[in-house]
């Protein structure tokens, strides 16, 4: 594992255009981001001190824009089959700072709220339960430094059924699976 920007991973700021009627942002457009189109949007709150995950998908991408409060993304490459090579990172989006993110598909990822948080993201695929795959945030592997030890956690994320070595077995079983009847 090592630190530093992940391959794929897109951040982009966002151009508000302000008036005297109140403000404009473009929001998503296509040639943004390197996946066709998204199948599914989801709105989501969160209270601070919560930390959603870490989960990793078999095939969608995820593209997150926080639309008020703040949101600490974890991330944790799982594509390349060496350890020493899975890099991680950490980001802020504040809705101060109006941007986008892309997570392509094979990063895990923990979003943690210091502060109550609304945020949307579109799915490259429908979401399914049977293609979430996860670990505990706190597992060394992911070398992911959150500014907590005690977040409010789902009973899914606070034992998960995976552990690091096992949630990247199950994404690559899935991910193969997938390639061959997509
Ligand atoms: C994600 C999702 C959940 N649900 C349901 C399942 C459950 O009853 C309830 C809450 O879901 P969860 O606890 O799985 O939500 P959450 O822990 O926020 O899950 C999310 O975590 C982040 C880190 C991600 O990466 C997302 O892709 C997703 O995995 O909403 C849907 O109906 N559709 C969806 O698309």
């Amino acid at each position: 594992m090592t630190e530093g920007s992940i391959d794929g991973v897109v951040v982009r700021d966002l151009v508000v255009h302000a008036d005297a009627r109140g403000a404009l942002r473009e929001l998503y457009v296509a040639d943004w981001v390197p996946t066709p189109a998204f199948q599914q949007w989801n709105l989501v709150t969160s209270l601070a001190g919560t930390l959603r995950g870490v989960h990793v998908h078999p095939r969608h991408s995820d593209y997150l824009h926080v639309i008020s409060g703040r949101l600490l993304l974890g991330l944790h490459d799982l594509r390349p089959d060496d350890p020493a090579a899975r890099r991680s990172q950490m980001l802020e989006l504040d809705a101060e700072r109006p941007q986008v993110a892309f997570i392509p598909h094979g990063v895990c990822h923990g979003f943690y709220f210091p502060v109550s948080t609304t945020y949307v993201y579109g799915l490259s695929s429908r979401w399914s339960a049977s293609e979430e795959n996860g670990c505990r945030y706190d597992d060394p592997r992911l070398g992911l430094r959150w500014p907590t030890r005690d977040p409010v956690l789902s009973p899914r994320d606070e034992a998960p059924a995976t552990d690091y070595d096992e949630m990247r077995a199950a994404w690559a079983a899935s991910t193969s699976r997938h390639a061959e009847s997509p």
